[in-house]
């Protein structure tokens, strides 16, 4: 069992503090404990006041604490003033803890400043050269820096004037800035960016509590800390995505509702559980730019399976179960038989429709149109670590997609087709271009896609195109697929 503990307040209204740290440590199967520097009293309104405990009852907390259980990982959060903050540093260095989260709680949400200035030297003197990793957002990057931050490059400054105060690492949650939920990790050497589509939602209270917390956990759990950073972050999106409106103010970010399975799925390698897929959805799309999918009745009497098998041999690297007229039955059975080649051939295996079919097959994905399940429910359902792929016919189709939580889209019809009796009209390669431009996920185009205009859907800026009849109708289907792989890899 490994153990996280978290030094930091208390919070009356369960959103942030303790009672978010404990209920994340809890979300990644990690044993929490709690040393608390201060009680507040607060909801999702505002903090109404707190009592600071005596600091060395703090640290009388802490040597129980380490003394006997022990922790794998530890992160501060609110520490009230310089006393607190050394005789935390004390014991630190006391009992040599070096897997040390530092979540410098010095503004809160309504800017209000929450340190004294003593405090704040006390935590760049004392606290902060112990640190693996401190984790402030803009504003306490501001304070801890000293320079203003409005873009990318300020955020490098302030980084690398963070680090010569002496922890290992720096990420500077970058939430505040216009446009998507970009962090920056600064490892004393180079800065990393990692990207979430950005929630519309004021229940953002308790975030920098839970990002830290979730980041104690996955070091706790072996994780390395570049590791660590995108789960963390996964974590705190669909904690986003899923808070329920409590209270009249900022709800909680932590609801736990959704938590335990998405999160789970999470770190499942970190408990040695089949290696999930930690990197981002849409990094696994990477370089798949051929996506064939299924249509028995366009097959020319051949089973889908042999289809399969021959595209497969032709380099596809996506694959799609689209059969509108099989029974339940037959897409389960079929599709765990799919799901197996695509494995072995090193693709994806993604079903049209029916989360509840993908999930029973464990695909590694599901597509699904306008008027299939919306995404967000749909994300809810199948967890963080399985494709979800959106159709789209406008640029706010797609748009709106990204945004709710998509991993690629499926955008068409590009050209007339008659396999889709329901598709709409044409949209054009000037519609798709506009398409990829407008996203920052993957985009496939679709309809009516031949060997003799896929060249023109790639010169969309499009990842790759998605086919069916060009495909599962061709008289030699290896060689069809293979033909549309030498185009997208810009052959004649
Ligand atoms: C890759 C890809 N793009 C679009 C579609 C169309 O899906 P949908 O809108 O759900 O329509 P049907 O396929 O269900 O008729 C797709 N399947 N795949
Ligand atoms: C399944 C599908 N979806 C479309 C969309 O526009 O969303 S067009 C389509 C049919 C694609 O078949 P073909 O490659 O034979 O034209
Ligand atoms: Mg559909």
């Amino acid at each position: 069992m490994k153990k996280a503990l978290t030094i930091a307040g208390s919070d009356s209204g369960g959103g942030a503090g303790i009672q978010a740290d404990l209920k994340t440590f809890s979300a990644f199967g990690v044993y929490g404990m709690s040393v608390i520097t201060a009680v507040t009293s607060q909801n999702t309104l505002g903090v109404s006041g707190f009592r600071a405990m005596p600091a060395d009852f703090v640290g009388q907390q802490m040597s129980d604490v380490l003394s006997d259980i022990g922790a794998d990982a530890t992160k501060t959060g609110m520490l009230a003033n310089a006393d607190i903050i050394c005789e935390v540093a004390e014991k630190i260095r006391e009992f040599k803890h070096e897997n040390l989260v530092v979540d410098p709680v010095m503004v809160a949400t309504s800017g209000d400043r929450l340190m004294e200035p003593e405090a704040e030297k006390a935590l760049k003197d004392k606290l902060l050269p112990l640190a693996l990793v401190v984790t402030p957002n803009i504003a306490e990057a501001e304070v801890l820096s000293g320079i203003r931050i409005a873009n990318r490059e300020d955020v490098e400054k302030a980084a690398q004037i963070i680090y010569g105060w002496g922890p290992k690492g720096v990420i500077i949650k970058g939430g505040h800035l216009s446009g998507e939920a970009v962090d920056y990790y600064y490892d004393g050497k180079e800065i990393y960016e990692y990207r979430s589509p950005r929630v519309d939602t004021k229940n953002t209270h308790g975030t920098g509590c839970t990002f830290s917390a979730a980041l104690a956990a996955c070091l706790a759990l072996g994780m390395p800390l570049k590791k660590a950073i995108p789960i963390a972050k996964d974590y705190l999106y669909l904690a986003l995505l899923n808070a329920d409106s409590l209270g009249a103010g900022h709800g909680p970010t932590n609801h736990l509702a959704g938590y335990f399975d998405h999160l789970t799925k999470a770190i499942r390698p970190a408990k040695g559980l089949p290696a999930a897929k930690t990197e981002s959805n849409s990094r696994k799309l990477t370089g798949r730019k051929l996506y064939v999918i299924t249509g028995q009745e366009f097959a020319k009497g051949r089973p889908v399976t042999e289809v399969v098998s021959q595209a497969l041999a032709g380099g596809a690297g996506i694959i799609q179960l689209r059969e509108k007229k099989w029974t339940t039955r037959q897409l389960v059975e079929v599709g765990r038989e799919l799901q197996r080649l695509a494995r072995e051939n090193n693709a994806l295996f993604i079903v049209n429709d029916r989360i509840d079919v993908a999930l029973a097959v464990d695909a590694d994905g599901v597509h699904l149109g306008q008027d299939d399940m919306p995404v967000r429910m749909a994300r809810r359902v199948i967890g963080p670590d399985m494709i979800l792929g959106i159709s789209a016919e406008t640029v706010e189709e797609a748009l709106t997609a990204e945004k709710e939580g998509a991993d690629y889209i499926g955008f068409g019809p590009v050209f007339h087709t008659d396999t889709k009796p329901d598709a709409g009209t044409a949209r054009g390669l000037e519609l798709l271009a506009q398409v990829k431009k407008a996203v920052s996920i993957p985009v496939y185009g679709i309809g009516g896609i031949k060997l003799d205009n896929a060249a023109e859907v790639l010169s969309a800026g499009v990842d790759g195109v998605a086919v069916i009849t060009a495909v599962v109708g061709a008289d030699d289907i290896t060689l069809a697929a293979q033909k549309f792989i030498h185009i997208m890899e810009g052959g004649r």
